[in-house]
């Protein structure tokens, strides 16, 4: 029904740079399907669905409705939002009327439509209120009475369920799950973008996961489960944890697990280098502290919740403590390991022996730097060597990034310093005298 292709957004700076928010992307929403678009903040969720929904045009490439362009065809979607943007100044009923009147249906035919759909939504009765006096969930009843009078091909939707609380936000997807699956909502294709995992894996025949720096599609595949779907069964927690495995460390995620037996089914392209989530060790260290504290194990949206973290700021942190071994990720709770313990609970010189060790087990880009190094007579390299080959990898300012990301890894660890003026990798402060010394006693 909606097909993009290679589609993309730049926004343009003063400084003739362009920045990038959606790389070449292929996309299309086909009818039978409740599409969800998962991704950490700022990958990109809400740009996609404006530019598939026609709200704004792409910077390059073409979106496609019924295979003719978007700009040409008589659309016919509607979309949820957030925020509910109901009209405060009108009633419920005159909110619901409201996208029949601009598309010119004549009052008595807009006003049965409209009020047979509050009836659908559950609002039977709340006609002549006004959006203030409903509560939340009330109001995105109104949101979704508004969306669906219209009978639209497509539904967008937006966060819709992320400004409510927990409960309601359960009755809302359970009542959509259910006019969506015995037909009652005249929509052939669902496209919802959220941040919640488990929502997505609730709801969705299908998923995508956008990464960021620019938004990109990580995975795209299909929820193969029943519903009514249980969320502590295991094809469904496994599901949840290889979606935590994409979001965190993309390039451990190969595949998404065989949904009967929880086996992978497909590879995906290898990354070379993973990605440095960008935390401070002293994030990990006081992530694990707290863990420790919690008895080793806890939720991640509770953690973030008690620390008062939006979940998009604690992930950084789970991941890099993930990348070193330090905790583990099993049905979205995070784990600590023995040796996440160990760092935990040591003193400051003790931690950075583990810290240094763990590094150079398990990132590449730290185990790169200090070989070349070791390697090199004068002990030193530049920048620019491994700016190089991150390129191949990442974007420009990403790739820069991941070099301040890894100087603060490799600084914490003592595995080596950096030299701004220079730009050049060099032995720690340390190492450095040491090996001046060295050479002192062997002129003499
Ligand atoms: N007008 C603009 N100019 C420059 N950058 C923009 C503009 N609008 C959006 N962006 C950037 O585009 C990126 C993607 O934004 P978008 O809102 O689509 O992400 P998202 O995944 O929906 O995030 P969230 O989950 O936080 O809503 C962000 O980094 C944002 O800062």
């Amino acid at each position: 029904m909606i097909r993009a292709e290679r589609i993309e957004k730049y926004y343009a700076q003063p400084s003739q740079n362009r920045i990038q928010v959606i790389s070449p992307t292929d996309l299309s929403i086909i009818p039978g399907e409740i599409l969800a678009l998962l991704g950490p903040s700022g990958s990109g969720k809400s740009t996609m669905l404006r530019m598939l929904s026609g709200l704004s045009r792409p910077s390059a490439g073409q979106v496609f409705w019924h295979e003719k362009p978007i700009g040409d065809a008589e659309i016919n979607v509607s979309i949820v939002f957030q925020s509910f943007a109901l009209f405060p100044w009108l009633t419920v009923l005159e909110n619901v009327e409201a996208p029949l009147k601009a598309r010119g249906v004549d009052p008595e035919t807009r006003r049965e439509r409209s009020l047979n759909m509050l009836t659908t939504v559950g609002l039977e009765g709340f006609q002549a209120a006004y959006p203030k006096e409903l509560s939340g969930g009330m109001r995105q009843r109104v949101g979704f009475a508004r969306a669906l009078v219209v009978e639209p091909e497509v539904l967008f939707m937006d966060e819709p369920f992320s400004a409510l609380d927990v409960l309601t936000a359960e009755n809302l997807r359970s009542e959509l799950l259910e006019l969506w699956s015995n037909k009652t909502m005249p929509t052939r294709a669902v496209f919802i973008v959220t941040h919640n995992i488990e929502e997505a894996v609730l709801l969705a025949d299908r998923i995508i996961v956008l990464g960021r720096n620019p938004g990109h599609i990580r995975t795209d595949f299909k929820v193969q489960l029943q519903h009514p779907r249980d969320r502590k069964s295991e094809p469904f927690t496994n599901l949840v944890d290889y979606i935590y495995k994409v979001l965190t460390r993309p390039e451990i995620a190969a595949a998404a697990p065989d949904q009967t037996t929880g086996k992978p089914v497909r590879d995906q392209r290898q990354m070379h280098y993973q990605m440095l989530p960008h935390a401070r060790p002293g994030g990990v260290a006081g992530l694990l502290e707290l863990l420790i504290d919690k008895g080793g194990r806890d939720d991640i949206y509770r953690l973030a919740d008690d620390l008062a973290f939006e979940i998009d700021d604690l992930l950084p942190i789970v991941d890099a403590a993930q990348i070193l071994g330090f905790l583990k990720i099993e049905e979205g709770d995070a784990s600590i390991t023995p040796k996440g313990s160990d760092f935990g609970n040591s003193e400051i010189l003790r931690q950075k022996e583990i810290f240094r060790e763990a590094a150079l087990e398990n990132v590449l880009l730290l185990r790169q730097i200090r070989r070349a190094i070791e390697t090199k007579s004068d002990n030193t390299v530049p920048e620019e060597f491994f700016l190089d080959m991150l390129d191949e990898q990442f974007s420009a300012e990403e790739s820069q990034r991941q070099v301040e990301t890894a100087v603060n890894w490799g600084r914490y660890a003592e595995l080596f310093d950096f030299d701004a003026a220079r730009r050049r990798f060099t032995l720690p402060e340390a190492e450095q005298e040491e090996a001046e010394a060295a050479d002192a006693e062997d002129a003499e």
